[in-house]
């Protein structure tokens, strides 16, 4: 049978890592991550996503899905959020654990989103994915994950995404969640 390609546009190889570990059951469907540049504009995560996607698809005209994600903390009113990548190279996790300081219990609640765009001869399509849990009181990573999984833990846990094998945290993260959808949407249009 021969295989459907799907480019995969994003220039942070962690997320290639992960969506490879998500889809290697994806039947009669090649994934190609391709660091292609697409324009990222101000706005939330669907805004972007869209945008960036249809960008890309008008340059390459083949299937294409970007993945805009983001780190959301309630209690300082969804910062970073779709400034996390800014933010991660400035003040890092200490300069964020320095803004929790005096929040204990559920007010160190945050979540990760993941918003996958994809787009084909049909049209747009976007996916969504969410993950619950807390910022953690101290830095805690076992060299597994990237950029702030080394302070969240997800609800049901007590280990950091970062203390947790790659494989353990895409089994239930945002992204996780976000690509099964894509998984199921795609695996329905093959012939
Ligand atoms: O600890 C984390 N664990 C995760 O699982 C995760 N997913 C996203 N993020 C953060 O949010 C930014 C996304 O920004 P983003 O979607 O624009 O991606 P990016 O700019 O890194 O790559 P690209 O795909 O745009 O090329 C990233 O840089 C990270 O700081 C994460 N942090
Ligand atoms: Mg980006």
């Amino acid at each position: 049978m021969n295989m459907m390609e799907i480019y995969f546009a994003t220039g942070n190889s962690n997320k290639v890592k992960e969506a490879e570990i998500i889809l290697k059951d994806l039947k009669g469907i090649k994934i190609k991550a391709i660091n292609l540049p697409y324009p990222e504009i101000q706005g939330t995560l669907e805004e972007v996503s869209e945008f960036g996607v249809k960008y890309l698809y008008s340059k390459i005209k083949k299937p294409v899905f970007v993945e805009d994600s983001g780190f959301f903390i309630e209690v300082l009113k969804g910062f970073p959020g779709t400034y996390s990548r800014y933010v991660q190279e400035t003040i890092g996790n200490e300069g964020i654990l320095k803004l929790m300081e005096g929040f204990k219990g559920e007010e160190r609640r945050a979540y990760f989103k993941s918003v996958v765009g994809y787009c084909d001869e049909d049209g747009i399509k976007l996916f969504k994915g969410i993950v619950r849990g807390n910022v953690s009181h101290e830095i805690r990573d076992k060299g597994h994950g990237f950029a702030y999984d080394s302070i969240f833990i997800p609800e049901g846990e007590n280990r950091t995404f970062a203390e947790m094998t790659r494989e353990e945290k895409s089994r239930i993260s945002h992204r996780r969640k976000a690509l099964e959808k894509f998984k199921e949407y795609i695996e329905k249009k093959l012939p």
